[in-house]
């Protein structure tokens, strides 16, 4: 209030000055008439005024800047919230070599002084880099659980800030408690989002924030149990400071479950759920290729919630199949509004990626549908037997030809191209530069193509892939045209009962035959 008045009584002092100033000098005779006198008076007044509220003012800003800072340490020292896990080793399923390596950290947390006394150092960082939803955070928060320290969990993007020093600063605020409450362990999960090569990205606050992290992991001694876990996805961009001895060294891969693994981790997540005695974990286990354990848990909890509505008393393998369908195609689309023209393509373009997939024997065939979910309006649910870790040229071969089955389809039939089929177009431009690029399957020869090289290459590499492409769709027009009639049955069926299992499927098909050996010539075509 008394600052306003101020500023009002400045304001009106300085107008006041200016037009003494100006009817002195002018000897205007007109208006208010003001003496020499007069005029120094309302400069003195109006100078004073001035440095009064330059006194008053200063504090104020002071205080003020105070009252924001204060403010900003709080709400950095608020984003780190710790605790104390009760996960265990019991509550993640699989991954036993990465369990039996972390039994040394967590060794070495329990009975520090047994590997002080020896001088043996800590093992600072563990990096954990592999696909998402592996059960990174799962298991590094189950290595706090094991050894009851404080469990300090952070995302490198949440370090990530626009002024300069803030991240870094929010870096040493975290060692700092971490240290405190030690036994601690430290999780900065997405560690790439601040780890990230420096030349890559150049960006002043993000080095600071790097640079900040590296200090931190070379700083603490030995007297300090705090282990640093850092995840990633994306292992490649990190900067190679952060992977140098002494820092995040113990690089661990978690890798998405194999069908052993799979059936564990649905134990895991089904052990308190009332399941029909009919369900094996094994058979779920394998209908679930290529799936992570956030996956599994989220199938196992959706079964349970479809199980409730449906007011059953246990969960079926039918809740089950229903739980897989909408994981991995989406939620199922209540009264669609598909015209029966876009129906009749729909059911072509699924035929075609189903049939295609039973003449070259690829993976079995679940499911084929034309009930819109998501965004897709139909799919095929294709899963492997078994777990796969090598794919011949061949094989990709197939592969590709299955996702252009629906496009093949769509072709021979209607003579059209839609729009149906980007996705399927996606995916099989990525297989087939992977083709040139990754595994030297190409007349480029046995070469690997780094990605920084794409860019000069570029032209020779989309003439390859293309011409991957295009041969895989020939030979698919080739296989669908020798069995049209099975192409229609199938459309038709799924135009008529709108789903597909894969024993109705097989059931349709009769004696089907598999493809005919193709010559020497047809393989050389692709
Ligand atoms: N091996 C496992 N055993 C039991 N549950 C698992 C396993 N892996 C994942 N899960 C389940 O999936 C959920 C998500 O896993 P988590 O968050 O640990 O994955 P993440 O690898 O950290 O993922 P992201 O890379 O996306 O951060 C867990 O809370 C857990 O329910
Ligand atoms: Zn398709």
């Amino acid at each position: 209030m008394k600052k306003r008045i101020i500023i009002i009584l400045l304001f009106i002092f300085i107008i006041l000055t200016v037009i003494s100033s100006y009817t002195v000098w002018s000897n205007n005779s007109v208006g208010p008439q003001f003496t020499g006198g007069d005029r120094l008076l309302i400069i003195g007044i109006t100078s004073i005024l001035f440095i009064y509220y330059m006194k008053l003012d200063r504090p104020a800003q002071l205080a003020h800047a105070t009252i924001k800072t204060e403010k900003k340490e709080k709400d950095t020292n608020t984003k780190e919230t710790f605790t104390k896990p009760k996960t265990t080793f019991e509550d993640v399923a699989g991954l036993d070599e990465v369990k039996e390596e972390l039994a040394e950290v967590i060794d070495f947390i329990n009975q520090s002084e047994k590997y002080k006394k020896m001088g043996a150092k800590i093992p600072k960082g563990i990096l954990f880099h592999g696909p998402p939803g592996t059960g990174k955070t799962l298991l590094a928060s189950a290595v706090a659980g094991e050894t009851k320290s404080t469990f300090f969990s952070a995302s490198g993007s949440e370090f990530v800030e626009k002024y300069v020093g803030v991240g870094a600063k929010r870096i040493r605020t975290l060692f700092e408690k971490a240290k405190k409450e030690a036994p601690s362990v430290i999780f900065i999960d997405e560690v790439d989002a601040i780890g990230a090569k420096r030349h890559l990205d150049s960006n002043n606050e993000k080095d600071q924030t790097l640079n900040q992290l590296l200090v931190e992991l070379d700083g603490f001694n030995t007297d300090q149990t705090v282990v640093v876990i850092a995840a990633t996805n994306r292992m490649d961009l990190l900067d190679e400071a952060l992977l140098r001895p002494g820092r995040f060294d113990r690089h661990m891969y978690i890798s998405n479950p194999n069908v052993r693994a799979r059936e564990e981790i649905l134990k895991v997540h089904t052990k308190n759920k009332p399941l029909c005695p009919k369900i094996e974990i094994k058979n779920l286990a394998r209908k679930t290729h290529g799936m992570s354990g956030a996956h599994l848990a989220n199938i196992s909890n959706e079964a349970a919630i479809i199980a409730v509505r449906e007011d059953a008393e246990v969960i079926s393998l039918d809740h089950f199949d229903q739980a897989i369908e909408r994981v991995i195609a989406g939620l199922q689309v209540r009264n669609p509004t598909v015209l029966q023209k876009e129906k009749e393509i729909v059911a072509f373009h699924e035929a075609g990626h189903a049939l295609v997939g039973k003449i070259l024997g690829t993976d079995m065939v679940q499911k084929v549908s034309i009930i819109p979910r998501g965004q897709a309006l139909g799919y095929v649910l294709q899963m492997p037997e078994d777990d796969r870790y090598i794919y011949t040229q061949q094989e990709l071969y197939h592969k590709i030809m299955v996702m252009l089955g629906g496009r093949a389809a769509e072709q021979l039939i209607f003579n059209h191209l839609s729009t149906g089929a980007k996705d399927d177009l996606k995916k099989a431009t990525e297989l087939g530069m992977q083709m040139v690029c990754d595994y030297g399957m190409s007349d480029l020869g046995y070469v690997y193509n780094e990605a920084n090289m794409i860019h000069a290459m570029s032209n020779d590499l989309n003439k390859e892939m293309n011409h991957i492409v295009k041969g895989c769709f020939e030979k698919t027009i080739h296989q669908l045209k020798t069995y049209e009639k099975q192409l229609n049955d199938i459309a038709k069926a799924l135009l008529d009962r709108e789903t597909l299992n894969g024993d109705e499927l097989e059931e349709l098909l009769g004696d089907f035959k598999q493809a005919p050996v193709k010559t020497k010539e047809e393989l050389e075509a692709v």
